[in-house]
């Protein structure tokens, strides 16, 4: 007589063995290339994001495939991976084409209702509209530039303050700090401090390290958050800190909503003309004096407009608009100081544009600077910011090259991939900004720094506005140099954590005040 464990243990094999059957005989994808291990299960996926050193893994493993196995790979059971730039533009195809996408990468970050964490395409657009007057090109030239101006000043003074004390300045710390302060001024018309608080400001930063390391994990267990949602707070912190730190950024931003509810001004809402911004009406030209009052202005139903979906909204712009730029900022100056000669050119350029002038030039008139515009575009393509696979669901069939895609497969592409083709940018990990001065068209066409149709960043504008008013400031007004920062442990990419992170060993970007010209902004 056979036990039950022995039952029950063959009644497992049976059926896992079943289902590695299926998936690699049987599968709508069974007939794609690529490793027969990856294809029966995700724990292959698992392996390389979880238990290989050092973490976020996978996205390096799926490089070695397309190595192998040629542009198209079936990287997990059901998804379907492509390297090849050309075919970016067909994948994130800009509206009306529909894309849904596709929902564990929706669910990632935990934030289903926010704009980046919509799964269907509709929704996503009409979620998107709703947020489109606070990050209007017109809207950023009027207001957020002075607003960011004014952070710049503060910033300023950090560096004043460590160029006495002759400390180095952590720029991931300090500069994470600005980003932040900034964008909750203009997002959310409030002060977050953390560039007057070093501590907040590490505690911050240390969240923001906790997000990253806790992606990978979140990325194979989407649902661990709503589980741990019931824990409470202090048990929480115990035993998962990581994940704490990232649902503390949570309750944050909902006491920020319960305050706008509490404040809001319950104003007859505004008629469907002055909604769809036409130009003889007030409204439709006014920046919402936060995101908020934009989500609660637009045409969105009343179930759109719940505490819980302003919260998940609100840190969806938090997380995608603070790291992020910071990231690049700092990267962009280790790679100005790592060429002190394009530094020269682009103080040249602004000395010029400005004559007996001693402020920092209009954002219109630094976007037009050749050395100042080459060296952001070539810092944002070096950097790839977003190394994460960004998979998307067509509700009808795809083809590639020969091959025809099941309607409803996920199909994923990477941004390394595109910005680092050998092909379109030779010598792609090299910084030259030069390459941007005569670039092909192709070149122009791959630049997917910021990704593509209809789920491309919707901060795009506003985190050029930043990165010009800080840059030209910072360079006009001090010379810098790099402390003890490196290129291969400190800059480049060795973990996919969704963004770009260097080795766990790196001691972040630092630079020293060499002098302080005292001029410029004052
Ligand atoms: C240099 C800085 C930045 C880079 C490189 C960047 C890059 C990206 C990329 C690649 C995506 C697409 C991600 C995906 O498809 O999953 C994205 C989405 C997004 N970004 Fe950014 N971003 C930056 C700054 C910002 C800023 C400053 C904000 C807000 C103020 C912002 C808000 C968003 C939002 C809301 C989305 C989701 C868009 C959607 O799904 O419709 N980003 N960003």
């Amino acid at each position: 007589m056979l036990g039950k464990g022995t039952l029950c243990f063959s009644g497992l094999f049976l059926t896992i063995s079943c289902l590695f059957v299926y998936r690699l005989i049987l599968h709508p994808l069974s007939r794609f290339p690529g490793p027969k291990l990856a294809a029966a299960t995700k724990w292959y996926e698992f392996y390389y994001d979880i238990v290989k050193s050092p973490g976020g893994q996978f996205a390096k493993e799926i490089e070695r495939m397309h190595d192998q196995y040629g542009p198209i790979v079936r990287i997990n059971p059901d998804e379907i991976h492509i390297r090849d730039p050309l075919w970016f533009d067909t994948l994130y195809a800009p509206n009306p084409t529909q894309r849904d996408k596709y929902p564990p990468a929706a669910r990632m970050a935990g934030l289903p209702l926010g704009s980046h964490g919509t799964v269907e395409h509709g929704i996503h657009r009409k979620r998107r509209v709703a947020n489109a007057p606070l990050f209007s090109k017109r809207a950023i030239i009027s207001d957020g530039q002075n607003l960011i101006q004014q952070h710049v000043k503060e910033l300023i003074g950090i560096f004043e303050e460590h160029f006495t004390e002759g400390k180095p300045i952590q720029l991931d710390t300090v500069l994470l700090a600005f980003t932040t302060d900034t964008l909750y001024h203009y997002a959310f018309d409030r002060e977050s401090g953390l560039m007057s608080d070093p501590k907040a400001a590490r505690s911050w930063r240390n969240a923001m390290v906790s997000v990253a390391a806790a992606t990978p994990f979140i990325k194979q267990f989407p649902w661990i958050l709503r589980i741990v949602r019931a824990f409470p707070h202090a048990v929480l912190s115990y035993l998962l800190p990581d994940v704490s730190r990232l649902l503390g950024v949570h309750m944050t931003m909902m006491s920020l909503v319960s305050e706008y509810i509490a404040t809001r001004d319950d104003r007859p809402r505004p008629t469907e003309k002055e909604l769809q911004g036409d130009s003889n009406t007030k409204i439709g030209l006014e920046r919402p004096p936060t995101l908020f009052h934009s989500i609660e202005r637009s045409a969105l139903p009343p179930h759109e407009k719940s505490a819980v979906r302003l919260q998940q909204e609100g840190t969806t712009m938090l997380f995608a608009g603070s790291e992020t730029t910071a990231r690049l900022l700092a990267h962009t100056i280790f790679h100005l100081l790592d060429n002190p000669d394009v530094v020269q050119k682009i103080k040249d350029e602004l000395l010029e544009v400005m004559g007996d002038d001693k402020q920092i030039p209009d954002l219109k008139i630094l976007e037009k600077l050749p050395w100042l515009t080459a060296s952001v575009r070539e810092s944002l393509r070096l950097r790839a910011a977003t190394t994460s696979r960004l998979p998307l669901v067509s509700k009808t069939t795809l083809a590639y090259k020969g091959w025809v895609i099941p309607a409803n497969t996920p199909v994923s592409m990477s941004h390394p991939d595109v910005l680092h083709n050998p092909t379109i940018y030779p010598e792609p990990l090299k910084f030259d900004p030069e390459r941007w001065f005569n670039p092909s068209e192709q070149a122009n066409r791959s630049f997917v720094a910021f990704g593509k149709g209809t789920r491309m960043c919707q901060g795009m504008d506003f985190a050029y506005a930043e990165m010009y008013i800080t840059l030209a400031t910072l360079f006009l007004r001090f010379d810098l140099e790099l402390f003890e920062t490196y290129r291969g442990r400190d800059i480049d990419y060795v973990r996919d954590c969704f963004l770009a992170e260097a080795s766990p060993s790196s001691q972040g970007i630092r630079v020293k005040v060499v002098s302080n010209s005292g001029k410029y902004i004052n």
